[in-house]
C-alpha cells in the first residue's frame, strides 16, 4: 500500500488518537476534525503586461472556541485546500502547545511570487484582504508571514485592511514591519524558537552543540536566521538547501558568506556549481537534521536512511507518519513541527497583545518572554511522551488539542 501523502486526512488519524488517548467521544472528533470555516476566494489582479489573471486563494479557520483563529498565509504554487484545512489545524495545536489564547488559522494563494513584480504581489495581497475582510479581523482571525510572504506583504494587507476598516489597524496581522507595529525580534522568532528546542533535544541526547554537525533544508526565513544562530554558537553547519539544490561541506559552510549572497525568497545554491539534491542533503551523515522548507519530505523511502539522531521540524509537515514511526523505531529523536516552529506564532501573540496595548518591548523583554514559553512547552510534551511511552508528535497533539477541545466542550459545541 502507498503511503498517504495527503496532509489534512494524515493529520485527522492524529488527531483522532489524541481526543482517544484524552478520553474525548466521537463528538468532539467530528468538531475537530476539519475546520469551522473554510473559504475559497477568486482574485483578479491586472497584471504588468494589461491583462487580467485571477488567482485562487484560501482561508481555513480551524476552530475559534479559545479565541480568534491566528495563522500564516502563503504564497506558492503548491498550495492547495487540503493543505491549508491541515495548516489550519496545526495551528490549533501550536497555540494549545505553548497556551496562546487562540484557535488555529491559514491561508494560502496558488501563485508563485518568484515570477511576479513587487506592483503585481501588491495588488494580489490587497485583492486577498478585499476578498477576505468579513471574516477576518483582529478579533476574529489574525494572518502572518508563511512560505514566501514576508513584512511587505503583511504591509500591504494591513493597509488595505486599515482602508476597509477606517480606522489604523496594525492588530490585524503580525509579521509587520516594526514602524508599523511589529514586534521586536519577530522576524527571528522561528529561528530563535526552534534554536532553543535543539538545545533542550540535544541535552536530552547529550549532544554538545559545540562542533555538532547540523543539516537545514530551506534558507529562507526559518532555515536562514537558524543557520546563523546555531553558527555563531559554535556548532558546524555542514549542509544547506533551497528549492534548486544543496550545498555540502563537511568542514561546515561558510554561513555568513551564504547569508549574505541568498536573495529575498531564500534562494542561494544557484550561484554554485557543485551542488547536491534535496534528498541527497536529508541523507547526510549529521547530528541534527532541520528540515526547514516544505512538506513531505521525509517518507517512508528515506526514513531509512536519515543518519540524524535529532530531527528538529522547522517546517510545517515536513514527516509522514509512517517515516514517524520508522525514525522513532529507530531510536531517532523527532521533535515535530507542532512544537519546534511554535516560536513564530508566540511572538506574533506578543506583537498583537503590543498592538492591542499600544506598548511596546525591548528585543530582550520578548526574547525572555518566548524562551519560557519554548522551553516549558518542550519538557511538557518531552515527559508526556516519555511516561506514556508514545512518540513526541502524538504526545504533543494531546497537549495541543485539550485547551481546544475544553473550551468547545464548555461552550457546549461538542
Ligand atoms: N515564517 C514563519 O514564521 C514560520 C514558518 N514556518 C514554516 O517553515 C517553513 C519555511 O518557511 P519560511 O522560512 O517562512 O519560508 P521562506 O519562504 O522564507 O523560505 C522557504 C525556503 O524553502 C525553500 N523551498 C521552497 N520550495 C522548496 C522545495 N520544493 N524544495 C526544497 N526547498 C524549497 C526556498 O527555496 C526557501 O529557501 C514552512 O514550512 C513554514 O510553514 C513555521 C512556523 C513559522
Ligand atoms: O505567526 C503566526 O501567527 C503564524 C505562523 C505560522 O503560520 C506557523 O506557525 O505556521
Amino acid at each position: 500500500m502507498t503511503e498517504n501523502l495527503n496532509l489534512f486526512t494524515s493529520t485527522q488519524v492524529v488527531i483522532k488518537e489524541a481526543l482517544d488517548k484524552l478520553g474525548y467521544d466521537e463528538g468532539m472528533y467530528d468538531l475537530l476534525k476539519e475546520p469551522i470555516r473554510m473559504v475559497e476566494v477568486r482574485i483578479p489582479v491586472r497584471m504588468d503586461d494589461g491583462k487580467v489573471k485571477v488567482f485562487t486563494g484560501f482561508r481555513g479557520q480551524h476552530n475559534d472556541a479559545v479565541g480568534p483563529t491566528k495563522g500564516g498565509v502563503r504564497f506558492h504554487p503548491g498550495v492547495s485546500a487540503d493543505e491549508v484545512r491541515a495548516l489550519s489545524m496545526w495551528m490549533t495545536l501550536k497555540a494549545g502547545i505553548v497556551d496562546l489564547p487562540y484557535g488555529g488559522g491559514k491561508g494560502g494563494i496558488i501563485c508563485d511570487p518568484r515570477e511576479m513584480s513587487m506592483h503585481e504581489l501588491e495588488s494580489l495581497s490587497r485583492g486577498y484582504v478585499r476578498a477576505l475582510s468579513q471574516v477576518m479581523g483582529p478579533t476574529k482571525d489574525i494572518p502572518a508571514p508563511d512560505v514566501f510572504t514576508n513584512a511587505q506583504i503583511m504591509a500591504w494587507m494591513m493597509d488595505e485592511y486599515s482602508r476597509i476598516d477606517e480606522f489604523n489597524s496594525p492588530g490585524f496581522i503580525t509579521g509587520k514591519p516594526i514602524v508599523l507595529g511589529g514586534s521586536q525580534g519577530r522576524d527571528r522568532a522561528t529561528a530563535e524558537g526552534v534554536t532553543i528546542i535543539i538545545n533542550e533535544a540535544a541535552k536530552k541526547r547529550n549532544i554538545d552543540m559545540k562542533g555538532a554537525r547540523i543539516v537545514i533544508q530551506g534558507f529562507g526565513n526559518a532555515g536562514s536566521f537558524l543557520s546563523k544562530f546555531l553558527h555563531d554558537a559554535g556548532a558546524k553547519v555542514i549542509g544547506i538547501s533551497d528549492a534548486y539544490g544543496a550545498l555540502h561541506d563537511p568542514e561546515g559552510l561558510d554561513i555568513d558568506y551564504l547569508l549574505d549572497r541568498r536573495d529575498s525568497f531564500g534562494t542561494v545554491t544557484t550561484l554554485f556549481d557543485n551542488t547536491i539534491s534535496n534528498s541527497e542533503l536529508l541523507e547526510l551523515d549529521c547530528d541534527i537534521l532541520v528540515p526547514a522548507a516544505i512538506e513531505n519530505q521525509i517518507t517512508e523511502k528515506n526514513a531509512h536512511d536519515i543518519k540524524a539522531r535529532i530531527v528538529v521540524e522547522a517546517a510545517n509537515g515536513p514527516t509522514t507518519s509512517e517515516a514517524t514511526k520508522i525514525l522513532t523505531e529507530r531510536g531517532i529523536l523527532l521533535v515535530p513541527d507542532v512544537l519546534a516552529s511554535a516560536g513564530g506564532v508566540t511572538v506574533s501573540y506578543f506583537e498583537w497583545v503590543q498592538n492591542n496595548m499600544g506598548y511596546y518591548w525591548t528585543e530582550e523583554e520578548v526574547r525572555e518572554k518566548m524562551t519560557k514559553k519554548m522551553v516549558d512547552a518542550f519538557e511538557n510534551v518531552y515527559n508526556v511522551s516519555s511516561t506514556r511511552n508514545i512518540d513526541m508528535r502524538l504526545a504533543a497533539y494531546m497537549i495541543g488539542i485539550r485547551k481546544t477541545a475544553e473550551a468547545s466542550r464548555f461552550r457546549g459545541w461538542a
